[in-house]
């Protein structure tokens, strides 16, 4: 077939064995319940058995089901309304360009008025916390067909609309990393839409009805649970305000969409990074003010770093003679772009990881240090950034050859100064 033709790359995760992609098609899903199980349970240890397990009764809701049919028709209509602005993707193979509605932060507000709207209605949103786990196995059955389909739809596609890495030829692994980069039906780019909208904004909508049921069980949210709340909406309104950035990001450039980013982007990320808020609601902590603004300063830093880095790279990328980066060192690559080697960019070769990383601290910390379960999103996201970061210097390395080596000389540290 024309699509048995596609590019070859080196496998990722180790091939279709353990470790590989078939392995962590089980082990990313029972991680995810083994969280929710354990949030809501007494002891919530990380490391030990979930406290019991569920039966299929207890999973699989056809309300629940319903429920996320009606959260990703609402949000592929908002991704749907008019944009004030329609970006264009890198270029292509065929050197074509895509176009992206660039209207996720109107998503998001939309989303805020409409849901405001229907809790004035009578919308039971602190329903929601009950609810977590049949929504969560309906948000795995969702992701195991979804990507069934677009495995199906890569088979028809021509080898130019394949992905780099996820042609291997082998189905499971093929199936796990996805075969087809960009798969659209006319303006609807399924990977773009699900990256940041259903999950990102699906995350904060859970946090707020944790923090809502919370308000109903104690009489006022906690301090902590604001903090949680507050820092989470931060960073998913900026990567939404920012919304053109991610289509520079490996994950739309390079990644075929495939299990890996459909149940990452669908349930992973709104069931176990609320994890905090969910432990929060189970185990109350007592935040002082002190203690309050001393996190708040740390998520301020972080916050600092990542957007900071962040801005200072694409705005360098779309007009390197800025006035706000024109004095920054650069090196000349062969491919004619430049890497810049002073700034943010000249501290460690990834500052917006540090950056990230240091909300992630901040993020946990309002959990208290008694229980280990809040630290697993700093644990898991440090993991995925060493690999992220591996990833990204191996494309870097190939893409700019004795310029990369020479910026690795400038800037020796990866991610953190004097360690990392
Ligand atoms: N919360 C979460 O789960 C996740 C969050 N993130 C966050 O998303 C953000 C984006 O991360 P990511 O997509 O990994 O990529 P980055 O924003 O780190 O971009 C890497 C690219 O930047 C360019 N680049 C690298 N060094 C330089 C330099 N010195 N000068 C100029 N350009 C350079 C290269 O591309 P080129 O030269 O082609 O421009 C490189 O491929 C990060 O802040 C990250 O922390 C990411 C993943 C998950
Ligand atoms: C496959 C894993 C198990 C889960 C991966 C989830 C990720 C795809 C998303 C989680 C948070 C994300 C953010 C972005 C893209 C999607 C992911 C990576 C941004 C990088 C997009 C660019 C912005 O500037 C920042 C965003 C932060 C959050």
């Amino acid at each position: 077939t024309m699509a048995s033709q596609g590019p070859r790359a080196p496998l990722e995760f180790g091939g279709p064995l353990a470790p590989g992609a078939a392995a962590l098609m089980l082990l990313l899903p029972a991680t995810m319940f083994h969280l929710l199980l354990v949030a809501r349970s007494g002891p919530a240890r990380l490391l030990g058995p979930p406290p019991y397990l569920p039966g299929l009764e207890e999973l699989w809701s056809p309300r629940a089901l319903l429920l996320w049919f009606a959260w990703l028709g609402l949000q592929a209509a908002l991704y749907l309304l008019p944009a004030h602005k329609v970006a264009e993707g890198q270029e292509l193979k065929d050197k074509s360009r895509l176009q992206y509605p660039i209207n996720g932060f109107q998503a998001l507000v939309l989303t805020a008025l409409l849901l405001g709207l229907g809790v004035l209605a009578g919308l039971p949103l602190d329903a929601l916390p009950e609810m977590l786990l049949p929504l969560a196995f309906a948000a795995t059955l969702i992701a195991f067909i979804f990507s069934l389909l677009l495995y199906l739809k890569s088979q028809v596609a021509p080898a130019s609309a394949l992905a780099p890495g996820g042609n291997s030829g082998n189905p499971i692994y093929d199936f796990f990393m996805g075969r087809e980069l960009n798969p659209r039906i006319h303006f609807l780019d399924f990977k773009y839409f699900c990256e940041l909208r259903p999950g990102l904004i699906g995350w904060v909508l859970i946090n707020l009805a944790l923090l809502m049921q919370e308000a109903e069980l104690r009489g006022s949210p906690s301090l902590a649970m604001w903090l949680v709340n507050g820092f989470q909406l931060l960073y998913v309104g900026d990567a939404l305000w920012y919304e053109e950035a991610v289509l520079t990001t490996m994950d739309i450039t390079h990644d075929g969409f495939g299990f890996m980013l459909v149940f990452g982007d669908l349930a992973w990320v709104p069931f176990t990074y609320s994890l905090q808020a969910q432990f929060l609601l189970h185990h109350p902590q007592a935040l002082g003010l002190p203690m309050a603004s001393a996190i708040c300063l740390i998520n301020a830093v972080g916050y600092y770093i990542f957007r900071g880095a962040n801005s200072q790279k694409n705005t360098f990328r779309k007009n390197p003679s800025d006035p706000r980066v024109a004095d920054l060192k650069t090196i000349s690559t062969a491919t004619g772009r430049q890497l810049l080697v002073s700034g943010w960019w000249g501290m460690v070769r990834h500052p917006n990881y540090l950056g990230d990383l240091i909300m992630a601290l901040a993020w946990s910390l309002p959990c208290g240090a008694s229980h280990l379960l809040p630290y697993f999103y700093l644990l898991y996201f440090t993991a995925l950034l060493v690999h992220r970061e591996a990833r990204d210097e191996r494309q870097c390395l190939q893409k700019y050859g004795l310029a990369w080596r020479e910026y690795c000389q400038c800037v020796p540290y990866r991610i953190v100064p004097y360690i990392y």
